[in-house]
């Protein structure tokens, strides 16, 4: 790929609703800008649905998962989805370049880093293909029980209609990370992308459309969280949320759930700790506190946003972290090479830098970042920001950021560690480094998180489990947790023995 600047420019296209698999628009007419946060300029529009679009996708949902019995989508086998999981994981694959751009055009992320996105959505869709297909292996699994007039079967079957609501650091990833086990499953799916940034889901129901799957199976409505996404929510005929975004809206969802008894699996947001112990490798490990803090320009849930360094490292550590970090290549993130793009809004860049200015009037030191740089007249860029001498009671310390902005403390023994490691509401992850492969056990063991990264920082596989403990949410998703948060089980008793049951004493014969 040229560099976006030589290159033609790439036009965001100009789509509508996907419902019933048509394009339609919403039906109080609104859109809703799409800003280029690296230029901060209007470059398309998305629609604005309401609650009578959610009506008009939950209705036809429902009817293509009842439809001609279920024989198209929900009871059709498995082999039959995957493919066309596997026929969308081709076609992400062929627009990649293509979907990489829209998405670094909708919400600042380096292209290299969304190329690689694109690379994981393909990946992800393949993944459920595959489990899609092991699911008719395991239909009808006996379950074995002590008595013998008795045989018990399992059958895995789709939840029904799905609200799929995602947030906007790793658009079509997110988006992905639901629709592919949802489909998977046998479910039909609404989709409510992020209205900050809608671009690539757009795109993936235009390929959805393309390769076939049954009209209704599967549809976005793109549009602002309370006209959009509470209705969706709160739908008596939508039979399970799954969303990911902020804890506040979070709660909300499970409220809205709550009323009509309906099952929610949450991912929500965190504060996660990185520990390093001093006989780590300095350069190694501050590689990895950088990309655990910064890629994803910070915007990433499982940030590892809180660096604890053991005492005696700190000082060498934090030179080397802070020359290294405003070292970072930061600037328009459609050149190949760019580490750091804008964030991705105007009230996110306000937030971030309200952030750091009331950490540092609590007390903690900027040792590089803390602003737009001087080279960038525009666009919505935070240098890469790490701040020390940060204590537990600082706000810097206890909430989430998500913005490129690393906040630094020490600790002396690894007890203490650990405890400053686990003072946290939040629980998504955390990690360790350290050469001592016993320690990074009970460190492992020892931290309050359903993710925990050894000797690294962030690497994700389809493969593996993905969600939090406390209250970063509940549910897993990816690998095979993720497809059963899509499935229902069913069991079927039969008695088998050819005598009478014999409970009742029989009417004597006169
Ligand atoms: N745990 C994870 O896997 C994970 C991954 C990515 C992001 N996150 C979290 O997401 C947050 C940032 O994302 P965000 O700003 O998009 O979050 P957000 O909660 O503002 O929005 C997420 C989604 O919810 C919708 N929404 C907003 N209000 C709603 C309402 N009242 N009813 C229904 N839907 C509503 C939004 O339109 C969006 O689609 C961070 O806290 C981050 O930690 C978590
Ligand atoms: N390694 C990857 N792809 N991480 C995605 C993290 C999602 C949460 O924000
Ligand atoms: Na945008």
């Amino acid at each position: 790929m040229a560099d976006a600047a030589a290159a033609a420019p790439i036009v965001v296209p100009q789509r509508q609703l996907f419902i019933d698999g048509n394009w339609r628009p919403p039906r109080k007419g609104a859109h809703i800008p799409v800003i280029n946060p690296a230029t901060e300029q209007i470059i398309g529009e998305i629609p604005g649905a309401t609650s009578e679009d959610v009506n008009d996708a939950v209705k036809a949902a429902k009817k293509a998962f009842l439809h001609n019995k279920g024989q198209h989508w929900s009871r059709a086998t498995g082999e039959a989805r995957g493919k066309y999981l596997r026929a969308i994981a081709d076609k992400v694959t062929e627009r990649k370049l293509w979907l990489a751009e829209l998405e670094t055009l909708d919400c600042g992320k380096p292209i290299d880093e969304a190329v690689w996105d694109m690379e994981d959505v393909a990946a992800c869709f393949e993944y459920y293909a595959g489990l899609a297909e092991k699911l008719d292996e395991i239909q009808y699994a006996p379950v074995e029980l002590p008595l013998q007039n008795y045989k018990s079967n399992i059958l895995k079957e789709p939840i029904g209609v799905v609200a799929l609501i995602t947030p906007w650091n790793y658009p079509l990833l997110m988006a992905t990370w639901k629709v592919a086990p949802a489909l998977a499953a046998g479910c039909a799916v609404i989709l409510k992308p992020s209205e900050l940034a809608s671009v690539t889901c757009l795109e993936l129901a235009s390929i959805i459309q393309e390769v076939g799957i049954p009209p209704g199976i599967f549809n976005v409505i793109t549009g602002f969280g309370p006209a959009a996404g509470a209705p969706l929510a709160a739908h008596e005929d939508v039979d399970k949320v799954a969303f990911t975004g902020s804890t506040k809206t979070g709660r909300s969802i499970m409220e809205m759930a709550a009323r009509i008894t309906k099952p929610v699996s949450l991912e929500l947001g965190g504060k996660s700790p990185l520990i390093v112990f001093d006989d780590a490798d300095i350069d190694t490990a501050v590689e990895w506190a950088m990309f655990g803090a910064f890629w994803t320009n910070g915007q990433i849930c499982a940030a590892t946003s809180r660096l604890l360094l053991q005492e005696n490292i700190a000082e060498k550590f934090l030179k080397k972290l802070a020359d290294w970090s405003a070292s970072i290549k930061i600037g328009n993130p459609l050149e190949k090479g760019c580490r750091l793009g804008p964030v991705v809004s105007e009230s996110q860049y306000t937030k971030i830098l309200k952030y750091i200015s009331t950490a540092q009037a609590e007390g903690a030191s900027l040792l590089c970042g803390g602003k737009r740089p001087d080279h960038l007249k525009k666009g919505y860029f935070v240098g890469a920001t790490v701040l020390s001498d940060v204590k537990p009671w600082m706000q810097i310390w206890k909430e989430e950021v998500f913005g490129p902005v690393l906040a630094v403390s020490t600790f002396k023994t690894e007890e203490e560690a650990l405890h400053l490691a686990n003072d946290s509401p939040y629980g998504l992850a955390g990690a360790v480094i350290s050469k001592d492969a016993d320690r990074c056990k009970r460190v492992s063991e020892g931290l309050q998180a359903g993710i925990v990264w050894i000797n690294c920082s962030q690497p994700t596989f389809c493969q593996t489990p993905w969600g939090g403990v406390k209250r970063s949410g509940f549910g897993r998703e990816l690998g095979e947790w993720g497809l059963e948060n899509y499935l229902s089980v069913k069991q079927l008793t039969r008695y088998i023995s050819n005598e009478p049951f014999g409970w009742y004493p029989p009417i004597s014969k006169l």
